[in-house]
């Protein structure tokens, strides 16, 4: 157990690293299932697999996709919502059957309900073979704010205030920003067969070194990742300047 880090120069660097991950399991695994993260983080990863998909024929027709997690509140279409994000630079590019992509549905009567069925829906399709993930200043993963346990699963949950202000960026106010999402669980992050968190920039050092090298706790929900066996943390020199040494 434990977490391995690989630190590299650059943004770039990086995310080509974690580009190289998702198309090696695509490769040796036609089927795979893919669990997916949104943000500004992984954005590189996907458009270097675009470039792969149209370069070098990197083949997604048999691949089967899971988000992360999606916001309550806005349509697909909106263009702050993670099902137009994953549309916008990956679905939309490449070869995937989009009946084989899913991201939990917000937009149900029952929302409680309809994260349940997400949840089912991961364990149906035989789990997930490589979890990508970002992390958020707080060490959220997922909307797996600090203060989630264990054991959650998917399920609706409250932004914590850090969160919305952080992605206020995105939105034209802070008052845009949703204030609840659907997102995957701890538990249902740590069944991932493996898992890759990609991380850069100086705002995400104090978690991810929380995360790896502090105790496991709700306060850094990425703590958790300690207790999986197959974690890589994959870093620019920025995002990892609190490690120590050797992690
Ligand atoms: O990559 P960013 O934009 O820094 O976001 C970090 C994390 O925050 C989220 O965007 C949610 O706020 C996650 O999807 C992401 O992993």
């Amino acid at each position: 157990m434990g977490i391995q880090c690989t630190v590299y120069p650059s943004h770039d660097d990086a995310s080509r690293a974690v580009a190289d991950c998702i198309s090696t399991i695509l490769r040796e695994k036609p089927t795979c299932v893919l669990g997916l993260a949104t943000g500004s983080t992984p954005l590189e990863v996907y458009a270097e697999l675009v470039r792969r998909h149209h370069d070098t024929g990197l083949d997604f027709a048999g691949a089967t996709t899971f988000n992360l997690d999606e916001y309550v509140g806005l349509s697909p279409g909106h263009p702050q919502s993670y099902a137009h994000y994953m549309n916008e630079h990956l679905f939309g590019q490449v070869n995937v059957d989009r009946g084989r992509t899913h991201l939990p549905n917000t937009r149900a009567d029952d929302l409680g309900q309809s994260a349940e069925q997400y949840e089912m829906l991961v364990r149906s399709a035989g789990g997930v073979d490589l979890q990508l993930l970002g992390i958020g200043t707080n060490g959220h993963i997922g909307f797996n704010e600090p203060g989630t346990a264990e054991d959650s699963v998917t399920r609706v949950v409250d932004l914590a205030a850090s969160t919305i202000r952080s992605n206020s960026r995105f939105f034209r106010d802070e008052s845009d920003v949703p204030r609840r999402a659907i997102t995957m669980g701890i538990s249902t992050i740590l069944r991932a067969r493996k898992i890759v968190l990609l991380a850069t920039g100086e705002s995400k050092a104090d978690a991810v070194a929380d995360a790896v090298t502090g105790p496991v706790t709700t306060g850094n929900p990425a703590s958790f990742l300690q207790n999986h066996a197959d974690v890589h943390f994959v870093l620019d020199a920025a995002a990892a300047a609190l490690l120590p040494e050797r992690c």
